[in-house]
């Protein structure tokens, strides 16, 4: 038989003598079936993936209609826009006889595979379509009347197809109906989880501002009693988030009327202008604490910004772009990488694009004091703690650093006693000075910097787990030279910068292939130091490979090179296994976006994790 498409229009509707037309054009016979594809276990469990949310969502509801039409004979099911089935539910004896006809999970239903249906057709369509007995292309599939309406993303994008099918004898006129009602509801439920996401995401993100807004910010309620304050604003008025909270603003800022604008009180030796921001539907005012500044001397402020870090170097660029979003954040930063990579010149430029830029930048090398004098050095001493102690005593770094920024370098190399004092400190955001008695209110951001592992560290037991914790607000680790790829671009940028005037210098091809071959032990300093010495000693102002092999204290390894040609032949199982740890490296563990990168679902990730023992 073959299908008439002169059909009067009265009797067969548009879209499916449309269908008819897109069938016999894609050279499909209405009486050769085609070999069905139907998807493996594998490629199943990804499309699950893919539609999660869909499935998730649809399963209850799909369950409520078939409780409701239990009894009927029918299938129910769910394919997603590129017309395979991933769930169903029905009637035993109707899914035996579907079966025959590949109605099931995993086989595909586009119009290419099996001609005009109501899930393929719906999808060219984008709308409900009913498809019943001979309306079908293929004559196998003539026993079954269907009916398909699309299911709608919140964006309006095809998400999915929900299919009722059945015998065609069963035919009902109020199935099209019931379909295209229990996709909307699938598509409202759907909608409603987006929409609860989206309010938490902004309600978190609101929280984290509030939170770590630089600025003191704290809400009052009509009444006047404190119901929330940031932790600028714990350490402005120095109190606790929990004894401030439901004590009248008036206990607290005894100065402050809120009921009078722009009032100045001195708090902690420094002016505070009260500012009310808003107030919302709950009578709740938002009040910021504005202090005013002081000038600071320039020498205690930091030498470095952002736009002193030369780099074109992929990693490097990401840790420029986290230390920019950091600096604007009041937390503590943690700086790893080896000696000479720029943790000071990071610190300094966060400080600098921080709202403390115009207070003081305190630096301290942990490794550089002995034992005995750290902790005097950081919290202060009062006269007569120890022999050898000035008279009128001496204000810490800590003190010094007060309102700005404190860079703690080779934090590593603190001793376990000054680890605990330096804990407590910023626990309770005071200082006592060694001898004295009187807790000092402490303002202080804290940048820590190692060459060392602190994670062994901590292992190791030689570093509090809980002060690496609280200095771990952010961490950045910085590259080392030789695995930089912009390593020219910072010699030009040397070379540039010389001390001394020497006109037109420049680096031959050889010394050029040197510089990104060689193993920069020292980092940008022995770069610096190589690169001075070579263009102060050139000949016609030429820098040459054996110039600088001279300068270079050992041989050049070419380790790439070498490790290339000795690199056995990974088999894909361990390219597999590679990839899959660099990029959850790369995504700190974050499953999501590691499963976006390498393009699979965040389920068959988590499935080959454990079969490569890569659980985090
Ligand atoms: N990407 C870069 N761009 C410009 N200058 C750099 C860069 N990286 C490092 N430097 C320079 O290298 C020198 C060393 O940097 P810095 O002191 O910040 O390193 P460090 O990691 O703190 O070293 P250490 O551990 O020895 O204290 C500084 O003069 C700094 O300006």
């Amino acid at each position: 038989m073959s299908i008439d498409l002169n059909t009067s229009k009265g009797i067969v509707p548009n879209h499916i003598q449309e269908s008819w037309k897109r069938c016999y054009s894609n050279g499909l016979d209405p009486t050769t079936i085609n070999q069905d594809h139907i998807l493996g276990e594998y490629e199943l469990t990804e499309y699950y993936d893919k539609y999660e949310e869909l499935l998730y969502y649809s399963s209850s509801i799909l369950k409520d209609v078939h409780a409701s039409i239990r009894g009927t004979e029918f299938l129910l099911l769910i394919a997603t826009p590129e017309g395979y089935i991933i769930d169903t539910v029905g009637e035993p004896s109707f899914i035996r006889h579907a079966d025959n006809v590949a109605l099931r999970k995993g086989a595909n239903w586009l119009e290419e595979s099996k001609g005009t249906n109501a899930i393929g057709t719906a999808i060219v369509e984008k709308n409900s379509v009913l498809v019943h007995g001979s309306q079908h292309f293929w004559e196998n599939n003539h026993f079954l009347t269907c009916a398909a309406a699309p299911i709608l993303d919140s964006k309006g994008q095809l998400l999915g197809i929900l299919n009722l099918s059945s015998y065609q004898q069963n035919y009902h006129p109020l199935t099209l109906g019931l379909v295209k009602r229990t996709a909307h509801s699938i598509e409202q439920a759907l909608l409603l989880a987006h929409t609860q996401k989206q309010t938490k995401n902004f309600t978190k993100d609101l929280d984290f501002i509030y939170n770590h807004h630089p600025a003191p910010l704290i809400t009052v309620n009509k009444e006047g009693t404190i119901t929330r304050l940031n932790t600028a604003a714990t350490r402005t008025i120095g109190y606790s988030e929990q004894a401030a909270i439901g004590k009248p603003i008036s206990n607290i800022l005894v100065e402050v009327n809120p009921l009078v604008p722009e009032q100045k009180f001195l708090l902690n030796n420094q002016v505070f202008t009260p500012h009310i921001l808003t107030s919302d539907y709950r009578d709740q005012s938002y009040m910021l604490l504005r202090g005013e500044t002081k000038q600071q001397n320039a020498a205690l402020t930091n030498r470095y910004h952002f736009t002193d870090i030369i780099s074109q170097d992929s990693k490097m660029n990401e840790m420029i772009a986290i230390a920019k979003k950091a600096a604007i954040i009041d937390i503590n930063l943690l700086i790893s990488g080896e000696t000479g990579t720029g943790k000071e010149l990071f610190a300094q430029s966060i400080h600098g694009a921080s709202f403390r830029s115009n207070q003081p930048f305190i630096a301290i090398n942990c490794s550089a004091i002995p034992e005995s004098l750290l902790e005097s050095e950081l919290f202060g001493y009062e006269k007569g703690a120890f022999t050898g102690a000035k008279n009128q005593g001496q204000a810490g770094k800590f003190e010094a650093a007060n309102g700005g920024t404190l860079f703690l370098d080779e934090i590593g190399d603190m001793p376990l006693t000054a680890q605990a004092s330096l804990l407590r400190v910023l626990q309770e955001r005071c200082i006592t000075r060694i001898g004295g008695t009187t807790p000092r209110p402490i303002d202080v951001r804290i940048i820590a910097a190692t060459h060392k592992d602190l994670q062994q560290e901590v292992e190791a037991g030689r570093f509090r787990a809980d002060l690496y914790f609280r200095l771990n607000g952010f961490t950045l680790k910085l590259p080392p030279l030789r695995n930089r790829t912009d390593l020219l671009l910072l010699a030009e940028h040397i070379l540039s910068q010389l001390p001394f005037k020497k006109e037109n210098i420049e680096l031959t091809e050889d010394a050029q292939t040197f510089i990104t071959e060689y193993e920069w032990a020292g980092n940008f300093r022995q770069l610096q130091n190589v690169l001075q010495q070579a263009a102060f000693l050139a000949n016609e102002s030429r820098i040459t490979k054996s110039l600088l092999l001279s300068l270079c204290p050992s041989p050049v390894k070419p380790i790439e090179k070498e490790r290339t040609k000795s690199q056995k032949i990974m088999s894909l199982r361990e390219h597999e296994i590679a990839l899959i740890q660099q990029v959850l490296e790369q995504t700190n563990g974050n499953i999501s976006r590691a499963a976006k990168q390498l393009d699979i679902g965040r389920n068959t990730l988590y499935r080959k994790m454990k079969e490569y023992g890569l659980m985090l």
